[in-house]
């Protein structure tokens, strides 16, 4: 795993996880710390479930609890990692299959030459020169064994490669609508928040959207929860058509999504927010019975990265945003 942090965030970091750490039933190594580290970044949200869940149960997570926590999600390889080791099997590989095809030729042409020579010795020499030929012919087939050996290890990294290419994808996508998902997404605001424009607070800071569907259980309550996944589709295309050239689309919660909008002015964002308000609105769902249901709105929160703010606070402000949409009588966008 590598940390994108910068030193002011990293010793932020650092000054949130002493003493959560120092509150457990755990000596404050370097295990320990990786994992109230990752808790306070809100980098890692299956560790941070999982500690906070381990906190309700048992109050304090002891050294047991610690290193499984680390283990499951800090240690396991990632499939980024996973991809980089097999590229790395397969560079390797190649490189040996291609000394084994170039040996394999000399030993064919070694052979040719002993041949020839054999033609041309006196009956005397040939018997040991046959020897040898016996010998190279078996050594170019050993040669040929090896090379087919390896060729067939490389179809299986390749195998290995698509499978890990393909985990590492899901690994970043909502299965439901196809968007980037809350993994992802958080990858991203990490990143995009350490961009130098974002650091220093210059003009086309980050801006983030969120949004959410209203009254979505009286969708799910009234139509059924199939219904209310064809909504959540159709949410997620409007955002995806209007937005997904500007930003980043995730799908962060159950009905909640947010976008992301690397350096973009605040009055670009809010007109985003806007579009997709008014297109959701207009658009019209209809049930499979052709009926069509009344019409679904979002409420949404526009805010502008302030300069060195953190992934959560950030956060924070747009569901504040979103919330005062909600106050405010939903379909309708907040911006602050
Ligand atoms: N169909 C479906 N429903 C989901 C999914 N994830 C969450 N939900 C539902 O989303 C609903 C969220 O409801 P609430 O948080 O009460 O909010 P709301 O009804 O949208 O009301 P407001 O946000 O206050 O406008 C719950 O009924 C969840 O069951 C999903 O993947 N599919």
């Amino acid at each position: 795993m590598r940390y994108v942090v910068s030193v002011d965030k990293s010793a932020e970091l650092l000054r949130l996880a002493i003493p959560l750490m120092s509150r457990q039933a755990t000596a404050l190594h370097p295990v320990s710390y990786a994992v109230w580290y990752e808790y306070v970044a809100l980098s890692n949200p299956g560790l941070r479930k999982a500690v906070d869940e381990s906190l309700s149960e048992h109050g304090r997570l002891d050294e047991a609890k610690t290193y499984a926590i680390h283990r499951r999600h800090i240690a396991e390889v990632d499939p980024a990692t996973a991809e980089q080791i097999a590229d790395g099997f397969e560079r390797v590989l190649t490189g040996v299959s291609h000394s084994a095809t170039a040996a394999g030729t000399q030993a064919e042409r070694y052979a040719q030459a002993l041949g020839s020579l054999q033609a041309g010795l006196a009956h005397a020499a040939e018997e040991p020169v046959a020897e040898i030929l016996r010998h190279t012919a078996k050594m170019a087939q050993a040669m040929a064994d090896l090379q087919s050996r390896l060729k067939e290890s490389q179809r299986e990294i390749l195998d290995l490669r698509s499978e890990v290419h393909r985990a590492r994808h899901e690994s970043l996508v909502d299965a439901l609508t196809g968007l980037a998902n809350r993994r992802a997404f958080d990858q991203q605001l990490a990143t995009c928040l350490l961009a130098p424009n974002a650091a220093s607070g210059a003009a086309g800071q980050p801006c983030l959207i969120m949004a959410d569907i209203d009254h979505f259980k009286r969708v799910n309550d009234s139509y059924g929860h199939a219904f209310g996944d064809k909504v959540l589709k159709a949410v997620a295309q409007v955002l995806s058509s209007v937005a997904a050239d500007a930003g980043t689309v995730a799908r962060i919660g159950g009905e909640e999504f947010a976008i992301l909008l690397p350096a973009t002015p605040m009055a670009r964002a809010e007109q985003l927010a806007e579009r997709i308000r008014f297109t959701v609105a207009s658009s019209c769902i209809r049930r499979s019975t052709g009926e069509e249901i009344d019409s679904v709105t979002v409420s949404l929160g526009v805010v502008a990265a302030q300069p060195q703010q953190l992934p959560n606070e950030l956060l924070a402000r747009a569901d504040t945003a979103l919330y005062v949409s909600k106050q405010g009588g939903r379909n309708r966008v907040t911006a602050a």
